[in-house]
């Protein structure tokens, strides 16, 4: 072991951490799948907070085991639109004064000066052992430096193995004897996170539909982060993405399960409406809410050349619901889940529905997903879904997805005794906002499926023209 790694590592010096981690940081960010800011070029980092969840010094570097650090890290990128310059980001480092092989892929680099110079960092939860340690801490509440660790009345059992899920996610997760599944938010945001604190309120409300969080981590210095969700691990549970893809690949109709799903977003909207505020939506905010579609708009726009053509056609949908809000039409507003689509759901075995990952969309400011909305958003998300799946299938199959519309709108109208289509402005706003989004999600994200919404994009400008 070098003299600088058998040093005290102690986190009281932190402010020389960044300097030497930054160069490694800079390669190794914008490879993560859930770094949002890949494309625009990183200037500096600054932290934020830095907390040795298992301190380097006593770790026995060297000897045996590694260190954990806990870091919140902004990433200084210049602005785009629509988006704020500068990101904070939560990691988890490993520390060892040597990488074994199995955790090769984990890598972030090696330390040449600072605190950790002579010592190894990675990612940190590829360490089963350093994982572990995140559980231990979740069971039991309290603080360590700037987080502090809360958790339900019932009891999380100890020594579950973990593993990390191998999936395309905006975060990362890590699941414990596929009993529990603890989702660590990458990109994080001043304030309570909806999807802790919506699968609270719904828990409460007695709402079976979401895994109901038993755990959870936070920062509370300097301000008040939401950092980690531990919730039951639906086993066995199947994502509609998935499973819609398979039926079209058989040629099943998927009528019945499109049905079903629209029951159960029914349920969820009708006990968050139980749970949490319901403000209706009058002339000013609906002209507030289609103004920010039309910004949205703008931006992607201004983002991605290929929407410029179809720009007065889709802004004609926004501004028929101001129109409407005009003549005093007002809608009913609520918490809703904000980036609904057939992979946040999960059949179980017993082809019992679920939905999860209740974030809203990634992109958006925290303040904003967090506002009320009215239900029909969700709506457009997984009506926008089916059209996804069906569109990424060769040959296209427009009836199947048109079918999966109309069941999940049935489905839904039947459980909440309300049908969206009752109201096809406001539906048809939602769906032209929700395929915006999705030409830059795509755009900056996957660029082969920018096809799917710029399909989309081309029927929704039409149906408006
Ligand atoms: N409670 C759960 N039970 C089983 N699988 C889950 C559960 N929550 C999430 N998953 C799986 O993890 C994946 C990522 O979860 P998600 O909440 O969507 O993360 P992200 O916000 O990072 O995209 C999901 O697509 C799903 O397959
Ligand atoms: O990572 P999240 O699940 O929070 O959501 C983001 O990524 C999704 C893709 O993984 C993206 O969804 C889009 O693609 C889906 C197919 O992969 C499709 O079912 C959705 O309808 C479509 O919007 C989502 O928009 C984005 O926020």
């Amino acid at each position: 072991m070098s003299e600088a790694a058998s040093a005290q590592v102690t986190l009281a010096n932190s402010t020389a951490l960044l300097p030497s981690l930054g160069p490694l940081l800079h390669e190794w960010l914008p490879r993560q799948r859930w770094f949002a800011g890949k494309g625009r070029p990183i200037t500096a980092f600054s932290l934020v907070s830095a907390t040795e969840i298992l301190p380097v010094e006593k770790s026995g570097i060297g000897a045996a085991g590694p260190g954990l650090l806990h870091l919140l890290v902004r990433v200084h990128q210049p602005t785009m639109p629509a988006q704020p310059p500068i990101d904070c980001y939560q990691l988890l480092l490993g520390v060892r004064s040597t990488l074994p092989t199995r955790l090769a892929p984990a890598l972030i680099g090696h330390v040449t000066d600072g605190p950790l110079a002579g010592l190894t960092v990675y990612d940190g939860l590829h360490d089963p052992r350093l994982a572990a340690l995140l559980l231990e801490r979740l069971r039991t509440p309290g603080r360590l430096g700037a987080l502090r660790f809360g958790r339900g009345a019932a009891p999380v059992p100890a020594g579950l193995a973990p593993r990390v899920l191998d999936t395309e996610q905006s975060n990362s997760s890590l699941v414990y004897g596929n009993a529990y599944i603890l989702k660590i938010f990458r990109r994080v945001f001043p304030g309570t996170n909806p999807d802790l604190e919506l699968p609270l309120a719904l828990s409460r409300e007695g709402c079976g539909r979401v895994p109901a969080p038993v755990a959870w981590f936070e920062s509370t210095e300097p301000e008040h982060l939401t950092l980690g969700v531990l919730q039951p691990f639906l086993r066995g549970a199947q994502d509609g993405w998935q499973l819609a893809l398979r039926a079209l690949a058989a040629g099943h109709d998927f009528g019945p399960e499109a049905r079903a799903l629209g029951q159960a977003t029914a349920e969820v909207h009708t006990a968050l409406a139980t749970a949490l505020p319901t403000p209706a939506l009058r002339r000013g905010e609906t002209d507030e809410q289609a103004a920010g579609m039309v910004r949205r708009l703008e931006a992607a726009a201004h983002a991605v050349p290929e929407l410029v053509p179809y720009v007065p056609g889709l802004r004609a949908a926004f501004d028929a619901v101001t129109a409407l809000g005009h003549q005093g039409r007002s809608w009913a507003a609520q918490r809703v889940h904000g980036d609904l689509h057939l992979g946040q759901t999960l059949r179980g075995a017993d082809g019992f529905w679920s939905l999860i990952d209740f974030e809203g969309e990634p992109a958006r400011p925290l303040p904003e997903r967090r506002s009320p909305q009215p239900p029909v958003r969700d709506i457009a998300g997984m009506l926008r879904s089916f059209d996804y799946a069906a569109r990424s299938h060769r040959p296209w199959n427009a009836d199947w997805a048109a079918r999966c519309r109309s069941a999940y709108c049935d489905g839904y109208a039947e459980a909440a005794g309300l049908d969206p289509r009752a109201e096809p402005e406001l539906l048809r706003a939602h769906e032209t906002d929700k395929a915006v989004y999705e030409v830059l999600y795509e755009a900056r994200h996957r660029p082969d499926w920018l096809p799917v919404p710029m399909a989309a994009i081309h029927r929704l400008a039409a149906a408006t023209d």
